[in-house]
This record gives C-alpha cells, sequence and structure tokens, in this order.
C-alpha cells in the first residue's frame, strides 16, 4: 500500500485541530496530532510520561524519536493510506528524523498563517483544560514556533510543497481555503 501524508500546520492556536477535523469529514484522511498522541501516552501511564508532561508544560518539543514511535504506531494500527500529520514535525530535527525512518515525504504542507494576538485570544478561551493554555506556557510555545518550527516551513517552501492560508478569518471561510487546496475530485462521495 502506498501511503499518502499531508501536513497541517500553524502557531499554537491557529486553528490546525479545528480545520483537521474538517478535512476528515470530507477528505477521508485519518487524522494524527502529534500533540493529542503525546497527551495519550501521558494518560496511558507510559515510563516516558512524567518527561513528556514536563516538557509540554514548558512548551519544550518532546524528543523526536518518542513522537516518531507514536505517530509510526497509530499509523499502522489505522490501516488508511492518507494521513493528515498535525504538529508535526515541530523543528528540523523531527522532520529530518521522521523522513529518514519513514523514507516518505508530504505531498503538501498546509499552513494555517495567523498573527500572534489572535492566536493567543483563542488559546485563553479554549477551555479545554490544557495544562499549557496558560499565558506563561503560550509565551514560550509562541518562542518555540518561531525559532524551531518555522525553519521547517522554509524547508518546505523551497520545495514547493508550501500551500499558506490566511488563518485569521472565521472557522468557515478558513475551510473554503483548505477545500480549494485539495480539490473536489479528493472529496469523499
Ligand atoms: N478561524 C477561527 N476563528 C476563531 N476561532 C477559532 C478559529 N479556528 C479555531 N478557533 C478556536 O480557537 C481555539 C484553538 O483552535 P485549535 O485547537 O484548532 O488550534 P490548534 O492550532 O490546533 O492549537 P494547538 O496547536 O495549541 O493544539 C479553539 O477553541 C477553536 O475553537
Ligand atoms: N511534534 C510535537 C508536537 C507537540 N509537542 C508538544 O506538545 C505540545 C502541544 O502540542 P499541540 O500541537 O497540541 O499544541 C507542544 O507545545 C509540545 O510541548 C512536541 O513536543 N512535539
Amino acid at each position: 500500500m502506498v501511503i499518502k501524508y499531508v501536513i497541517s500546520y500553524g502557531g499554537p492556536g491557529s486553528g490546525k485541530g479545528t480545520q483537521c477535523a474538517n478535512i476528515v469529514q470530507h477528505f477521508g484522511y485519518t487524522h494524527l496530532s502529534a500533540g493529542d498522541l503525546l497527551r495519550a501516552e501521558i494518560k496511558s501511564g507510559s515510563e516516558n510520561g512524567t518527561m513528556i508532561q514536563n516538557m509540554i508544560k514548558e512548551g519544550k518539543i518532546v524528543p523526536s524519536e518518542v513522537t516518531i514511535k507514536l505517530l509510526q504506531r497509530a499509523m499502522q494500527e489505522d490501516g488508511n493510506d492518507k494521513f493528515l500529520i498535525d504538529g508535526f514535525p515541530r523543528n528540523e530535527e523531527n522532520r529530518a528524523a521522521f523522513e529518514k525512518v519513514t523514507g516518505m515525504e508530504p505531498a503538501f504542507v498546509l499552513f494555517f498563517d495567523c498573527p500572534e494576538e489572535e492566536m493567543e485570544k483563542r488559546l485563553l478561551s479554549r477551555n479545554q483544560g490544557r495544562e499549557d493554555d496558560n499565558i506563561e506556557t503560550i509565551r514560550k510555545r509562541f518562542k518555540v514556533f518561531l525559532e524551531s518550527s518555522l525553519p521547517v516551513i522554509n524547508h518546505y517552501d523551497a520545495k514547493g510543497k508550501v500551500r499558506k492560508i490566511d488563518a485569521a478569518r472565521p472557522i468557515e471561510e478558513v475551510f473554503e481555503s483548505v477545500k480549494a487546496i485539495f480539490g473536489p475530485k479528493n472529496e469523499k462521495s
């Protein structure tokens, strides 16, 4: 089976997860959020749980081998051939390690571009009880995004793979742009 994956990218609170839920409905992809997989790993009581929890509280990036194992396991267990990988790779090391281990590159990268003030407002009113949705950690996450995650976008941009979307608009308008990128022939019948 030939596996295809698309990356959903953007700063914390840019609306990646929200748009991924719509993409799953319309285009039949399996959504794999690296953050959700890491949070599930904490809850499962795994030996890495405490380390992951501490990293997330500080807005830091968990070592690649841990996150890649979780993604690979989720892909194998799911059995779909189309994946929407959300919030990964978070830095160049994540990217290079994933491509080396899997031998795969993304079909394209959706980049949800949103100003920090808007992302901050959204995160502070998200109300999902996340330990990292407090102003101190949010600022650290923004810094990590600028310093470590934007270079990944530059890498894929140089390969012509980035599809930039203005994510500061209402959810429905953002999704119209997303649909235009996937194209009508990829819609689920
Ligand atoms: N276009 C939008 N306009 C207004 N609010 C939005 C929009 N998109 C998402 N939201 C809201 O903003 C919050 C953050 O959205 P979401 O969880 O999708 O972001 P994210 O990029 O996945 O964040 P994180 O990386 O922190 O997981 C949610 O409460 C969501 O309902
Ligand atoms: N590739 C990744 C993705 C996430 N993390 C950690 O999880 C936190 C929350 O991620 P969200 O995508 O759900 O916002 C993030 O701040 C990191 O601490 C990671 O380490 N590696």
